[in-house]
């Protein structure tokens, strides 16, 4: 059946989507028509595409509103090959700051907006640099596979790390490393993590903190669209990692530059363990209109 579509086009940090609000649930995008409109060649072009449905609509939904029966909307997240991810922490910012600008919901500073995602609900407020998200309880997660990218020589061992979404992150020895690295290849994790895995590279800045933020630069291949110019839970995954490695000393504080800007990262400690948190810019760039068939 043919539809119009009415959408519009954000991105955090240069991580960008489409997005559109289907608050009945009832204007799903098949993986062919989302893979059509992310192409950057023939369609819009985006890193994934998002569907704000209403939690009651949506089967996924049912969760979300048993974990808190505020979180009224559902982000509906998919890469741009189609394929779902649990999370997405550009797209959650950018998700609220789009709920916002349609007049779906509102959310006064000090504030919070409880979201739905496959990975549970997901806590939103504003903040100085445009919006913070409480990202939950991360995890260590499938040990220390062997990552190989093209144009590096040898295979070298990531750190395992889930945030609702699974990351595999990869330290390099400086920025030359990490600029020749080749991410127009899928690198190859081994073993091979059954849901894929996005992967973070990583270069820490000397010194690694400065006034008691730990500061670090990170390029990223995600799962289901490539290399993108920045991923939120990426940047809270490298985070994590880097202070793992660097020990006790190390801060819950950091600032993570990536190709399209820089995002803070904060560990807490919670009454049911440590969460991250993540915060960055969101921004909207036009509206449009979509003729699917
Ligand atoms: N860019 C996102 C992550 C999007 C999902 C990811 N590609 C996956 O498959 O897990 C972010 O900002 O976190």
């Amino acid at each position: 059946m043919a539809f119009t579509l009415q959408f519009t086009k954000g991105h955090g940090t240069g991580n960008d989507f489409v997005l559109y609000a289907d608050p009945d649930g009832t204007m799903p995008l098949t993986a062919e028509q989302i893979t059509a409109i992310c192409d950057r060649h023939f369609g819009v072009g985006a890193d994934g595409v998002i569907r704000a449905v209403r939690s009651a609509n949506l089967d996924a939904g049912a969760a979300a509103l048993a974990e808190d029966e505020n979180a009224e909307w559902f982000m509906d997240y998919h890469n741009a090959d189609g394929s779902i991810a649990e999370m997405c922490g550009n797209g959650i910012r950018v998700f609220v700051r789009y709920l916002l600008d349609q007049g779906l919901a509102t959310l006064e500073s000090g504030d919070t907006l409880p979201i739905g995602t496959r990975a549970g609900v997901r806590d939103v407020q504003k903040s100085t640099n445009g919006f913070q998200v409480d990202l939950g309880r991360w995890k260590l997660d499938g040990g220390e596979p062997l990552v190989r990218a093209k144009e590096l020589k040898v295979a070298r061992p990531g750190l395992g790390i889930n945030v609702g979404n699974p990351h595999v992150v990869l330290a390099l020895a400086d920025e030359t490393e990490l600029a020749s690295a080749d991410l127009s290849y899928v690198p190859r994790i081994e073993p091979e993590p059954i849901d894929g895995a996005n992967v973070e590279f990583v270069v820490p800045h000397d010194p690694l903190v400065t006034d008691g933020v730990g500061r670090i630069t990170m390029r990223v291949h995600e799962r289901g669209s490539g290399e993108t110019l920045s991923c939120g839970t990426g940047v809270a995954a490298a985070a994590l990692a880097t202070r793992h490695w660097a020990g006790a000393a190390a801060p819950n504080q950091w600032r993570v530059d990536v190709p399209g800007g820089t995002l803070g990262v904060r560990m807490f400690a919670t009454q049911d363990g440590e969460h991250v948190g993540l915060s960055g810019p969101a921004e909207l760039v036009y509206v449009g209109t979509l003729e699917l068939g």
